[in-house]
């Protein structure tokens, strides 16, 4: 048996185009604070990897808390907005529905709805400001999961998040 050295490694190869980690894309009508940022996926014969969120570009406030959400298909997750933090979702796979209410009595997009369909076929990071209502579908016939990236740790004592049932005839959009 011959010895191992650390030596005997080489170092890692980055990818070698040019394809964007994460490039914004514009919507119609945009809600202020709310960002919409493509996730591009490589992959090798092994499988595939995707950077959900990166300093790289741009400095970022760091994600004190990272968590997975699983969605199971049919259920909905809604309606909630937080008060401090801005949340930071990565939809990756399955096939989910996001909408975004914005109840900012001062914004240009007050009382406006953005849908979003997002998942394997459209792979994104989704930035949500504070007080921008919003909730999730899980549209598909699998369960598909997320991950939520948040400015601020989830704090039992004090959960910054406020709620409403989803069939609540105070927003302008019906979950089926
Ligand atoms: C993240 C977290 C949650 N919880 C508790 C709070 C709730 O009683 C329960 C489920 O919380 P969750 O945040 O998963 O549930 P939703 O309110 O449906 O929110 C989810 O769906 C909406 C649409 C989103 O935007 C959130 O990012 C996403 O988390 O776990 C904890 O006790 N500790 C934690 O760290």
């Amino acid at each position: 048996m011959g010895t191992l050295s650390l030596e005997d490694f080489v170092d890692d190869q980055p990818w070698g185009d040019d394809l964007p980690l994460l490039e914004d894309i514009p919507s119609e009508n945009p809600m202020p604070g709310v960002r919409i940022q493509r996730l591009v996926t490589r992959g090798d014969k092994r499988g595939e990897l995707t950077v959900l969120m990166s300093a790289l570009l741009e400095p970022i406030a760091p994600p004190p808390h990272v968590y997975q959400v699983s969605a199971e298909a049919g259920s909905i997750r809604a309606w909630v907005y937080h008060k401090r933090q801005f949340d930071r979702l990565a939809y990756t796979n399955g096939d989910l529905r996001a909408v975004l209410y914005d109840l900012r009595e001062d914004s240009p997009t007050y009382e406006k709805l953005e849908i979003l369909d997002v998942g394997a076929a459209n792979k994104i990071l989704l930035t949500i400001p504070p007080y921008v209502v919003h909730g999730i579908q899980n549209r598909g016939k699998s369960t598909a999961t997320f991950i939520n990236m948040p400015t601020a740790v989830y704090d039992p004592k004090h959960p910054d998040k406020s709620r409403i049932p989803f069939d609540h005839p105070g927003v302008p959009y019906k979950f089926e």
